[in-house]
């Protein structure tokens, strides 16, 4: 890794000087969401591409975190259950209120970092595949299918309680611009279409090389996960927090790009910690037949 790092100004200047393009593309698959595909044959070592952050946050509670009223209680039953089950890392299988008190601890953490992004507008379009929104988060409306619905999605705004008639449902003001200003309307809507912040951070990071810093990207955040020898892909930040991402053997045009998420991981903790952080059941060629 250290080798990798210290030639990552001549593998820039490389990048910079081809004329050939991007080498990847976007598509789209029902099951596994958006992904990224190689456009042309590509080396192992070639460097695919490189992107700073469009947004970042600390991996650890921040001083100011540790001061909310409402942190306490969730940093206690999280300990409690690191005293029972062992450290926090690499399971799933956790009772459901220290899951709740990760939600609530990444999504209160959002708050003083990505949400204040200049670049909140593409952080939105990323995936949550969490869900977790609860009063007071900042929410946009995802997934409606009815013609209704559809005019929704997209749309922000916060959620200010349990729907009273339907408690499966949760109120959402939206805040609309209109020639006479900002205009109240609450709309009433399931969880499982509201993104949230820490939902997409969660779904989306990678951390940096300290690991002391969550960060996410536009692209780079649209590779899919694959374990181990399965992954054709890498990534490697340097000290601005800009991802590079390499090829780790040759890909052929057409091949799905594939980055392991959590490298160094175990495997007996892999699909666990997989489920937890970014809530999917492994289907890589590794583990498709388990
Ligand atoms: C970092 S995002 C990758 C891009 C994402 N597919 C999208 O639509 O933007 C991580 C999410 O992609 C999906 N995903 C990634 N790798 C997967 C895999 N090997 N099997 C199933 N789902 C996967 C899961 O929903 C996961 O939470």
């Amino acid at each position: 890794m250290e080798k990798i790092k210290s030639a990552l100004p001549k593998l820039e200047a490389l990048y910079n000087s081809r004329g050939d393009g991007c080498y990847y593309k976007l598509q789209q698959s029902n099951e596994r969401g958006a992904f990224l595909v190689a456009t042309r044959e590509i080396q192992t070592g070639e460097v695919i591409l490189i992107e700073r952050p469009l947004g970042k946050q600390p991996s650890e509670p921040t001083p100011a975190l540790l001061q909310q009223r409402e942190v306490a209680p969730l940093l206690e039953t999280m300990q409690r259950c690191a005293r029972t089950h062992g450290h926090l890392t690499g399971t799933s299988r956790y009772p459901p209120e220290v899951r709740h008190a990760l939600d609530r601890l990444t999504e209160l953490q959002t708050k003083e970092f990505v949400l204040k992004s200049p670049d909140l507008g593409a952080i939105w379009k990323l995936a949550d595949s969490h869900r977790c929104a609860e009063k007071g988060d900042r929410v946009m409306i995802d997934g409606l299918k009815s013609d209704a619905g559809q005019k929704l999605n997209g749309l922000e705004g916060q959620v200010v309680g349990i729907d009273e008639k339907d408690k499966h449902r949760l109120a959402v003001e939206l805040s609309t611009n209109n020639s006479k200003g900002t205009k109240s309307n609450k709309k009433s809507i399931k969880r499982e279409n509201l993104k949230t912040l820490g939902g997409i951070l969660r779904t989306n990071a990678f951390v940096d090389n300290h690991e002391t810093t969550m960060l996410i990207f536009k692209d780079l955040s649209r590779i899919n996960h694959a374990c181990g020898d399965a992954a054709n892909v890498i990534k490697i930040c340097d000290e601005k927090d800009r991802a590079f991402v390499l090829a780790r053997c040759d890909i052929a045009s057409g091949q799905e790009l594939l980055i392991d998420y959590i490298p160094g991981e175990k495997e007996e903790d892999r699909l666990d910690y997989l489920q937890m952080k970014y809530n999917f059941r492994c289907q890589c060629k590794m583990h498709t037949y388990m």
